[in-house]
């Protein structure tokens, strides 16, 4: 149960209103459901085969497939990075490619781009601007102080190391707090304490409501973190499994994924 207080522009407010109607048995919106989508790269790369899914409100879901599976592709049809010739794509309800749509998703991709002429402070205040999001100075600083980079806040981005830049983008999913976020191998490269924090914050995310989509090859990680996983090769889904079952039946993701995509099996 979220105990957040509520201010008008409070980004859970959508959710919790959403929330609120279902108890009055009014239909929950789903953070992301993607319907039929293809894609295919210049080249006539085929990277996505009519792939459809939906992830629901206050789940963690982990996303898993071998390189050039279509995962990072997936990811960028659905924040409209890459534009889609068939299907559909909605995040928090809403048509992937209206700025509503964009105010509910959150991506943090692959490749560590940041502005490098910003000091981290100053990359979030524009984040929590172009989200209309009111942002509290001593956040950022208990943040900084939480991911053990006491004091580096005022720094220039271009002064941070590859870790410290991805820390930086955690550290705004955790403060955006998006109805819903994807996480493109982020935490991939962050030490361990970074990664402890990260899980714990992911976590609180998805207790209060939110959903959280974890691209990864990290199969611990999901195994500690996710609800479900979704298997992607060659372009598709080929299912979505409980991790706890998984767990159960197989003893590890590995074993699971082992025995789903055996070696020499196309990506
Ligand atoms: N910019 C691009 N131009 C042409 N083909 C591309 C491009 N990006 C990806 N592809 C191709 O699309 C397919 C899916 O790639 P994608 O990056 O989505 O895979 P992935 O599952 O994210 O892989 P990884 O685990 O290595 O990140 C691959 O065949 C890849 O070669």
């Amino acid at each position: 149960m979220c105990t957040r207080r509520l201010s008008p522009g409070c980004t859970q407010l959508r959710y919790c209103q959403s929330r609120a109607n279902w108890a009055g048995s009014v239909k929950v919106v789903d953070p992301l459901r993607v319907r039929d989508v293809s894609f295919s790269y210049r080249r006539g790369i085929l990277a996505l085969r009519k792939v459809s899914l939906t992830l629901r409100p206050a789940e963690i879901v982990g996303l898993v497939g071998a390189n050039g599976s279509g995962k990072s592709t997936l990811i960028k049809t659905i924040f409209d990075l890459v534009q889609t010739a068939s299907g559909s794509i909605e995040i928090g309800g809403f048509g992937h490619r209206l700025a509503a749509a964009k105010q509910q998703g959150l991506l943090l991709p692959s490749e560590d781009y940041l502005p490098e002429f910003l000091a981290g402070s100053e990359y979030l205040a524009h984040l929590h601007q172009l989200y209309e999001l009111p942002l509290v100075d001593t956040d950022i600083a208990e943040l900084f102080d939480r991911f053990s980079m006491p004091g580096r806040e005022n720094d220039l981005i271009e002064d941070y190391s590859h870790g410290m830049r991805k820390k930086v983008q955690l550290i705004a999913a955790f403060m955006l707090r998006r109805p819903f976020t994807a996480i493109d191998e982020t935490l991939n490269g962050i030490d361990f304490d970074g990664l402890r924090v990260s899980e714990r914050h992911v976590r609180q995310m998805r207790d209060d409501g939110l959903t959280v989509l974890l691209c990864s090859h990290d199969f611990s990680l999901l195994e500690r973190s996710a609800d479900r996983i979704i298997l992607m090769a060659a372009g598709e889904i080929l299912g979505s499994f409980d991790t706890a079952t998984i767990l159960a039946e197989h003893g590890s993701l590995y074993s699971f994924v082992d025995q789903e995509l055996p070696i020499g099996e196309p990506a």
